[in-house]
């Protein structure tokens, strides 16, 4: 795997939310320890996944914020950017966000394992629409980073075909399709881990972000 694109991998490590813990379920631990066989040859990668921003230092997230989106940074309480953490990392064990991402290299494919716990809920015993979304554009994203560095989501497309069950494990599968200049264009689906089942289809734009443009 060639290195990220911008080399922004954060100063200082925190602790990897994407490994086991006791509150993951028998299948998400399955599938880890299957992806994690996978990863022996260097095939597959396991991204690891922290509750804060890439940055971790104050002036790093500020100097981010001025050169890549100058306009939103005049709107942006400084203060409050020092309590910022990532969206899918900040729920207790076992209840929110539980996943862990794999990558790989060749395919240019990164899946994720996904748990959505108790308080994602939407239709009774169902996942949240908008929890779905979240990962599926996490796991594009990631995908997008690493093929091209800083960039953000400028459209994402999702057909729900069937409801996802509450704290069930869901494999997201996503592919990049073509670099056209700034554009990354990748594909999604969610399916059931005994691939029976599509639950979800997705496609999405990301946007490489050029810090000569005022964004
Ligand atoms: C070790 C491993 C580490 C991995 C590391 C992982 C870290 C953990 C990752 C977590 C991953 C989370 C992923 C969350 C990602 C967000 O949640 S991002 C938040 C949601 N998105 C936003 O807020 C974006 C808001 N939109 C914008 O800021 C601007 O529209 C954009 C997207 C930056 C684009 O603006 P711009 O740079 O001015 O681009 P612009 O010149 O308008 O357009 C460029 C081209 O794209 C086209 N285009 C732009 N928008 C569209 C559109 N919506 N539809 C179609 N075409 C479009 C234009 O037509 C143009 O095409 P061409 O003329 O070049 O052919």
């Amino acid at each position: 795997m060639r290195p990220l694109a911008g080399s922004y991998l954060p100063e200082f490590f925190h602790e990897d939310h994407s490994l086991p813990k006791p509150s993951w379920s028998k299948d998400m631990r399955l599938l880890f320890d299957q992806f994690m066989k996978k990863c022996e040859d260097g095939s597959w990668i396991h991204l690891p996944s922290y509750n804060y921003t890439l940055f971790q230092r104050s002036q790093d997230i500020s100097a981010f914020i001025h050169a890549y989106l100058p306009t939103a940074s005049k709107l942006i309480n400084e203060e409050k950017l020092l309590q910022a953490k990532i969206f899918t990392r900040n729920f207790e064990d076992g209840l929110g966000f539980e996943y862990v991402m794999f990558y790989n290299d060749v395919e240019k494919r990164v899946v994720c394992v996904f748990e959505g716990g108790p308080y994602l809920q939407g239709m009774p015993g169902c996942l949240h629409g908008g929890a779905i979304a979240t990962m599926i554009d996490a796991t594009v994203g990631t995908s997008a980073m690493i093929a091209e560095g800083i960039v953000m989501t400028a459209n994402l497309n999702i057909n729900f075909k069937r409801p996802v069950p509450l704290c069930s494990v869901v494999l997201i599968n996503s592919q990049l399709d073509k670099i056209e200049g700034r554009k990354l264009f990748i594909s999604c689906n969610v399916q059931s881990v005994d691939e029976k089942t599509l639950y979800t289809e997705a496609t999405s734009l990301f946007i490489k972000l050029d810090p000569e443009k005022q964004v």
